[in-house]
């Protein structure tokens, strides 16, 4: 077998192991170099990949490897040489069309201007340190801090980071900016939200000076655009930020941008759609509990506030989606703690606060609110708590919820089990006797089930004893 055949196995395995875009993202741009002996060398196009891959998927691809040759094998990676990079990048942009990527002429470059200072338009109050990283952001996180790192060359050109409200693609643009302004001080970098761009614009077709306009941020090094669904119905912003966008990748300026939506999902022309595909595109989403409460620390930390941990955790438990709702839960705090002579932050100053976020904090346990914390726990969908999945760990969590519902509710065993996908009452029998059978035995079970029944009781608003 040849390089090339081995690598063509492992895809296969891996495509079974990883989701579509993690295998869009990080397996299909690898080229298989060379075998030697049960060696196997692989070319990856950027530094990020090696680390991200040996991080987060090092077993798929020792299991695909071994697998593929019958034999326990070994990896080698390559990074791919910059030059090299673009080039081929530039080709295989062009070849997917039928057609060479585009050169742009640069229609608006005055010869001999000189090259005005630009302000950032940035404060220092983003930056990577202060953002906190977990599952839902770290390929956008890495990938962010890979083109502040490497603004002239990166293989991410334009990187888009997307994601729902409040989940950090503003902080994660300007820590860009942040980092590169500190790190490379010649370089001229850019903040602007696509609203602003439309504002210059029009001004500057009043006053016929969109040349001029467009000049400018051609000086530009790095370009970080906030909110480019911003640019949705905007016709004209689309087609000057179409020839800038040419001209700036060009010229390997690099574009960072952030959007509310998947790239895809952005009503835009094609071709600038298209364009907005050429680098990476990476999402944030929902961070899970522990982050939260990770947020929450280093934002209290930062305003000098002291929360216990079970404080935190009951809010962290009720603030779920967006963590500019976690900070003003905190400024409240903080203000409140204040106004009261420095009173503590306690669970009822939590509650009473939480009351102006959400609508319902939860009072009783509910089978439903068991099973969102068992799935959470475990990072998995809520669904495939009742699905017919016998998958272990999916087994595992569901015998778990059952012991916990049966804990905390007084549902009956049938009850229980039709909660479960209509399971029969000897399944959930079974189930609660094989948990409190492992709580003696497995001191890992023991403790899960003891931090489930501390966040299930912070849901609850029941806080802890010291509390
Ligand atoms: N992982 C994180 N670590 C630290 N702070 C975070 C993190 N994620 C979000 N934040 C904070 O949450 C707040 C909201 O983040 P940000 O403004 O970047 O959100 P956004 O995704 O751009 O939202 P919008 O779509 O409304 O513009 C910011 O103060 C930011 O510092």
């Amino acid at each position: 077998m040849d390089h090339a055949t081995v690598w063509e196995k492992c895809l296969l395995i891996i495509r079974q192991s990883v989701d579509p875009q993690s295998y869009q993202t990080w397996f299909a741009p690898i080229r298989p170099v060379a075998l030697n002996t049960n060696e196997l060398t692989i070319q990856v196009p950027h530094r990020l990949f090696y680390e991200f891959l040996e991080e987060h998927y090092i077993d798929v691809l020792k299991r695909a490897l071994n697998h593929a040759l019958g034999t326990a094998g070994r990896l080698q990676y390559r990074i791919k040489p910059a030059k090299q990079e673009a080039a081929a990048f530039a080709v295989a942009a062009g070849n997917e069309r039928g057609q060479r990527a585009p050169t742009p002429s640069n229609p608006f470059v005055i010869p001999g201007m000189t090259r005005p200072r630009i302000e950032s338009n940035l404060d220092g109050k983003y930056t990577f340190a202060n953002f906190i990283e977990g599952d839902c952001n770290s390929l956008a996180r890495n990938a962010a801090k890979a083109v502040a790192d490497n603004p002239s060359n990166t293989a991410f050109n334009p990187l888009v980071i997307h994601g729902p409200v409040g989940l950090g693609k503003t902080h994660l643009l300007k820590a860009v900016g942040n980092h590169i302004t500190a790190k490379f001080p010649q370089k001229s970098v850019l903040y602007v939200t696509t609203d602003e761009f439309t504002n210059q614009l029009v001004t500057s077709i009043g006053n016929n000076s969109t040349n001029d306009l467009v000049n400018w941020y051609q000086n530009v090094d790095v370009l970080l655009v906030d909110d480019i669904q911003q640019l949705i119905k905007r016709k004209k912003t689309q087609d000057v930020f179409f020839n800038l966008f040419n001209v700036l990748r060009h010229n390997n300026k690099a574009i960072v941008m952030t959007c509310d939506r998947p790239i895809i999902e952005l009503d835009i022309e094609e071709r600038l759609r298209s364009r907005f595909q050429w680098g990476l595109t990476a999402d944030l989403s929902a961070p899970a509990l522990e982050t939260r409460m990770a947020i929450l620390a280093s934002k209290a930390s930062a305003n000098e506030v002291h929360i216990a941990p079970p404080v935190m955790e009951f809010i962290c438990y009720h603030i779920q989606n967006n963590i500019r709702q976690l900070e003003g839960v905190l400024n409240n705090l903080v203000l409140h703690s204040g106004v009261n002579n420095g009173k503590e932050i306690d669970l009822n100053l939590a509650k009473q606060v939480l009351k102006n976020f959400v609508t319902e904090i939860n009072k009783e346990v509910t089978p439903e609110v068991i099973q969102r914390t068992v799935a959470e726990y475990y990072d998995l969908e809520v669904d495939k708590l009742s699905s017919s999945t016998r998958r272990r760990h999916v087994v595992m969590a569901r015998q778990i919820s059952m012991f916990l519902v049966k804990q905390f509710t007084d549902q009956s065993l049938k009850a229980i089990g039709r909660l479960f996908g209509g399971r029969d009452h000897s399944t959930v029998l079974y189930s609660i006797k094989t948990v409190r059978d492992l709580m003696e035995t497995n001191d890992e079970i023991k403790k899960d089930l003891a931090d489930l029944e501390r966040k299930i009781r912070a849901g609850q608003g029941d806080g802890p004893g010291e509390l």
